[in-house]
């Protein structure tokens, strides 16, 4: 079987959609679901694999930007809507297409790829490292309690209709404001906070619609959270379950408001929350973090497509000069050896012919890129190999490297 790559044209689209939705089990069935990947798709930066007249691969790069460490913005393919059909699966399409669209990210001067998988094991080989983890909890808020910041009691806390046009834009506004004060955030274009509340009531899975309350300060925004209750009662009374969607806060008093009022939903036993950053500070308020069974998983993936450009777009929060070793046979451009001098103010990584420090894959470079994981754990687990004798002192700075 030979297939083909093509770019979808618009006439396309549909039988686009219709694979992915296969691949995934049936979810796009839902109009409402198949019409948000309709309003956010790129087709410009879509790819399909043709078996003659017939799509039967898919994937998709959106575009975004991505905060790294120092606060810079950086140019991101977002690799999404990846699916090969029940009948072509194990032949190699899913290779294809990503071995075709590193190659166009590359050309379109995007130095990092990102995305979140359906299944962890799959990108690894394609130079994807796990940059990011999650944090999930679900929270026995009959028993643990919170201790609140300073001016908590200050703040209004309304609640709003989560779909309205304007709340939508206010709280779009107000994610934006914290995209550049953490690595890992994504800059989204105009769209996204559709996609934000998105909530089709076949998907709900028994829960209510989406329900947003908002944190103010003199009609000032300073924090919102998104969440749906899903009632549920036994003999011996109420035990609901608030689920949270997403949540942004500008300030500890707003975020303390937020977890009060997510705490104290009348019929509500539980708060179940995911897909947060593992150094969530809410962690801190509560009076029993046993009690909120914390879980913990992969988040984003990441690879540097362009390893000099991308490691000279972040800054590092101690003096570095290394030579890196790189192995990259799928995009062999950043095979060979890198040096890498930089610390808080700016980076610089060229080309060179020195004797390596560490030898490493562009995976392990992925999965170091924002600070959440350190060379030093990867070269705990044999990952990351020190090639030469390196001084003690240089040693600390690179486990130290963020
Ligand atoms: C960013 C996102 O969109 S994530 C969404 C990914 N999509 C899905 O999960 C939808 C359901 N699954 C599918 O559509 C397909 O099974 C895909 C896209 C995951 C894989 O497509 P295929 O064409 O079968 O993959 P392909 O044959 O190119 O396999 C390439 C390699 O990946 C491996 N691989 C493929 N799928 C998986 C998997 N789910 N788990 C582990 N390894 C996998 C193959 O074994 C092969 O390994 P090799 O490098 O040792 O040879």
């Amino acid at each position: 079987m030979t297939t083909e790559l093509r770019v979808p044209r618009e006439a396309d689209l549909d039988a686009f959609l219709g694979v992915l939705g296969t691949a995934f089990g049936g979810a796009l069935q839902v109009p409402e679901e198949r019409e948000k990947w309709r309003a956010l798709a790129e087709p410009d930066r879509f790819l399909a694999a043709w078996d003659e007249d017939e799509i039967v691969g898919t994937a998709g790069a959106f575009t975004f930007r991505l905060t790294v460490p120092g606060g810079t913005s950086v140019p991101t393919a977002g690799v999404t809507m990846v699916s090969v059909l029940p009948t072509h699966r194990r032949r190699g399409i899913l290779r294809s297409m990503m071995r075709r669209q590193l190659d166009d990210v590359r050309a379109w001067g995007e130095p990092l790829a990102v995305l979140t998988a359906s299944e962890p094991e799959i990108y690894g080989r394609f130079g994807y490292g796990v940059a990011t983890g999650q944090l999930t909890a679900r929270i026995d808020t009959s028993k643990v309690r919170l201790a609140l910041p300073a001016g908590t009691d200050d703040l209004r806390v309304r609640l709003v209709d989560a779909y309205d046009g304007g709340v939508r834009e206010r709280c779009e506004a107000l994610y934006a404001e914290r995209v550049p004060l953490r690595p890992g955030m994504l800059a989204r274009r105009p769209g996204w906070e559709r996609v934000a509340v998105h909530d089709p009531e076949q998907l709900r899975a028994g829960a209510s619609p989406m329900q947003c309350v908002l944190v103010e300060r003199d009609g000032d925004l300073r924090g919102y959270a998104r969440y749906a209750v899903r009632a549920e009662w036994d003999a011996a009374g109420p035990k609901g379950e608030v689920l949270l969607r997403n949540m942004e806060a500008l300030e500890p008093a707003a975020l303390g408001a937020l977890m009060r009022y997510l705490f104290d939903i009348d019929l509500t036993t539980w708060l179940t929350i995911g897909n947060r950053p593992v150094d969530d500070a809410w962690l801190h308020m509560v009076s029993d973090v046993r009690r909120c069974e914390i879980g913990h998983r992969d988040s984003l993936h990441l690879r540097l497509v362009d390893v000099g450009a991308a490691l000279e777009a972040r800054t590092y929060a101690a003096p570095v000069d290394v030579v890196f070793d790189v192995a990259d046979d799928f995009c062999p451009w950043n095979e060979g050896r890198w040096r890498l001098t930089g610390d808080t103010k700016g980076a610089a990584c060229t080309r060179t012919d020195d004797a390596p420090d560490l030898a490493l894959s562009v995976r392990e470079l992925g999965a170091a890129y924002l600070g959440g994981v350190t060379l030093g754990a990867l070269a705990g687990a044999g990952r990351v190999r020190e090639v030469e004798w390196i001084a003690t002192s240089l040693c600390c700075l690179l486990v130290r490297w963020l």
